[in-house]
Formats: C-alpha cells, sequence, structure tokens
C-alpha cells in the first residue's frame, strides 16, 4: 500500500503544506496543539477540499485539485475514527457495529465480523447500549464499527485524548493488536510522545502547518524538536518478552543482544514489546557500578556525543546493537573524559513500558 500525500491549504491565517508518504504500519502525525495535525488528516480523510495537490492511495488519484478531482470521503474507503466516539446513541453496541458493515456490502474483502470483535474484545458488549459503556469500551466499538466498513486506510484523530490513564492504558493494547494482526495501515494523529513511542513505525511532526521532521519512530522521537520536549526525548526500542523471575516479578526484555529488566509483565514470552527509555532517565559510569539498586546496568560504547545545550548534552551509544541516549551534565562529560568508541556502562533508571 501507498499513500502520497502533497497538499497546500489555507484556512484564515492559519496554511498547511505537507508533503510525505507512508507505506505500512502506523504513521503518526505529531505536534504540538495547532500545529494541523487534524486540518491534514481532514485533507487525506477527504473532509477538507485541498486548495492545490494531490492524494494518491495505491495509484488511485483521490484528490488533485489541478485537474479537478475530488473524490468524497464516503467513496475512498477509509475508515475514520475521532477523539469521541460518536456511536449512535439510540442503537445497540451491536447494530452500531453492523452499521459499519453495511458500507461494505458486496465486499468481502474486509476482515471478518468475528475476527473484529474478537480483538477488540467487545463481544460481551453487544446488547448494551452506548450510554452504559465506560470512554474506553466505546472507543472500542468504535474502531470495530470503522474496520467493519473494510477500510484500505484507517485514520485516526487523537482516539485516546478524550479517555483518562487508566482507560488510556486500557486500550492502548488494542491498537497495538490492530497493527499488528491487520493489514490495514493507519494514519494516527497525537500530540502524545509516549503513544507515539507505543504506535508508531514512522512518526511525521507537524508544526505550524509543515512538516518539520519525519522518519522512523526511534530515531525522531530520540531527539527533542517541536513535538518532543528535552524531558522526553531518548530512545524507542523495539524488545521481546523473554523469562519471567516470578519470585521478584520481574520480566526480562531482550532487544539486540541486551537483556533489560522491567516489572513483572503482563505479555505472553516472545510478544515484541516497545520499550521507551528517556535520556534524563540514563546515567553513566567508565566502570561497572556496584552496589546500585537499579537493575539496568548495561555495557555500552559511545558512538556519537550531541552539541551542549544549557550545561548537558545527549550521548548516544551502542548497548548490544540497541541505541540507548544518556543525557548528562557537560561537566560529567569532560570530568569522566568521553569520547566517541569509549566503552561505559548505562544505568538506566526507569523504563516506560506503559502510559
Ligand atoms: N476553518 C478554519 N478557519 C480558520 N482557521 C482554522 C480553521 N480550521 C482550523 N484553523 C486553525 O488552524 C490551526 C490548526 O488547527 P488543527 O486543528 O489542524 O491543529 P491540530 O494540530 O489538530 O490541533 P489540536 O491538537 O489542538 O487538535 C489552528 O490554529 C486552528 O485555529
Amino acid at each position: 500500500m501507498s499513500l502520497v500525500v502533497e497538499t497546500r491549504h489555507r484556512l484564515g491565517a492559519f496554511s498547511v503544506e505537507a508533503t510525505f508518504s507512508s507505506d505500512r504500519g502506523v504513521t503518526a502525525l505529531f505536534g504540538r496543539s495547532g500545529s494541523g495535525k487534524t486540518s491534514l488528516i481532514n485533507i487525506i480523510a477527504g473532509l477538507l477540499r485541498p486548495d492545490s495537490g494531490r492524494i494518491v492511495f495505491n495509484g488511485d488519484v483521490l484528490a488533485d485539485a489541478e485537474n479537478r478531482i475530488f473524490t468524497p470521503p464516503h467513496k475512498r474507503r477509509f475508515g475514520y475514527v475521532f477523539q469521541e466516539a460518536r456511536l449512535f446513541p439510540h442503537l445497540s453496541v451491536r447494530q452500531n457495529l453492523t452499521y459499519g458493515r453495511w458500507f461494505a456490502q458486496g465486499r468481502n474483502d474486509g476482515p471478518g465480523f468475528n475476527r473484529i470483535v474478537d480483538m477488540l474484545g467487545v463481544g460481551a458488549l453487544f446488547d448494551r447500549a452506548p450510554v452504559n459503556l465506560s470512554g474506553g469500551e466505546k472507543q472500542r466499538i468504535a474502531i470495530g464499527r470503522a474496520l467493519l466498513s473494510s477500510p484500505r486506510l484507517l485514520l485516526m484523530d487523537e482516539p485516546l485524548a478524550a479517555l483518562d490513564e487508566e482507560r488510556k492504558a486500557e486500550i492502548l493494547p488494542y491498537l497495538e493488536r490492530l497493527r499488528d494482526e491487520m493489514e490495514i495501515p493507519i494514519v494516527y494523529v497525537s500530540h502524545s510522545v509516549s503513544e507515539v513511542a507505543r504506535l508508531a513505525n514512522k512518526v511525521i511532526i507537524l508544526e505550524n502547518g509543515r512538516i518539520s521532521a519525519s522518519g522512523d519512530a526511534a530515531a525522531i522521537l530520540s531527539q527533542p524538536s517541536s513535538a518532543v520536549s528535552r524531558r522526553e526525548a531518548g530512545a524507542v526500542i523495539d524488545g521481546v518478552v523473554g523469562a519471567t523471575d516470578t519470585e521478584h516479578q520481574i520480566t526480562i526484555i531482550r532487544a539486540g543482544s541486551a537483556e533489560i529488566r522491567v516489572p513483572h509483565l503482563e505479555a505472553a514470552t516472545g510478544k515484541t514489546v516497545r520499550l521507551q527509555i528517556a535520556a534524563r532517565d540514563v546515567m553513566l559510569a567508565t566502570s561497572k557500578p556496584e552496589g546500585l539498586s537499579a537493575l539496568n546496568i548495561l555495557p555500552a560504547t559511545i558512538v556519537e556525543i550531541g552539541d551542549a545545550a544549557q550545561g548537558m548534552v545527549d550521548i548516544r551509544l551502542d548497548c548490544g546493537g540497541v541505541t540507548i541516549v544518556s543525557r548528562i551534565t557537560v561537566l560529567s562529560r569532560d570530568m569522566l573524559k568521553l569520547h566517541i568508541g569509549k566503552p561505559v556502562h548505562a544505568i538506566i533508571k526507569s523504563v516506560a513500558l506503559d502510559l
């Protein structure tokens, strides 16, 4: 699949001007409030008709301002999930779900009803009315409804923004399953570093209607930008769940040849998980420290030393094939005589796995 977006559109004093393409998995449109994320996803959906440019999906030209081509939203076969679930209040959960399927009539290429119901864990909610659902349940139904219309592409605009932290944590694993088990590419709007770190394959940062950076999620989230504060920047690592030490409730995650210990994780051995390690949570030592409570002390080699900013500097490390970033003071850099190629130990104070 391929989505090509080349667009320019004015909205009063604001304008969006963006060119990008995405091919598979989750592409995050990421940026601060007012950076133009919703405007851009609305252009892709066909809810906004761009002043100029083109939207092409799998070679199908959906919008081309110059040639006056514009496919209306309902003919694009895109699924859309908004911040609020927008379920039909007078219909049951089952009817809300099958409403999506109605649009797919005559097409048998969409994922099966039972598979989607299973994946989203909504079977037990069928006879309920939307008013009796939690926010997280409502959002799962909204996602199911969108999937059952057999979309070629799923557009999600801050689908977790209206939920509290607990509900977010409840729904994120469903979004991961969606990413991993369905063939449907997703364009996902968010301003949350942890959500994007957990879900996105590719990240596009929007700033004042323009793309200021784009690329692989790990690369984009490892450095501060308009959307990633210095506080949040760090490493994003894909690891595989290994053994669990049941006595101490610790799970080992393998990434490259490194082993990272995290508090007990309810996940099957062999499952891929994303870890986020903020640079501010990684300390460095030139010899292996003893008697520390930190669980993760990993041998590493310095591969890059960033520029100093406000007395701090980011040190990029290779830990057994995995990149980890450490933020230390310029004073520590000098006192430890750090240089590229120097072997060190990275002491990880905390690993974020969840919201
Ligand atoms: N119809 C319109 N007329 C004028 N200005 C508009 C219009 N629609 C949006 N804007 C402005 O465009 C800018 C970008 O809005 P947009 O909703 O795309 O940003 P966003 O990144 O999705 O923000 P948020 O995260 O807060 O939803 C904002 O400054 C907004 O006020």
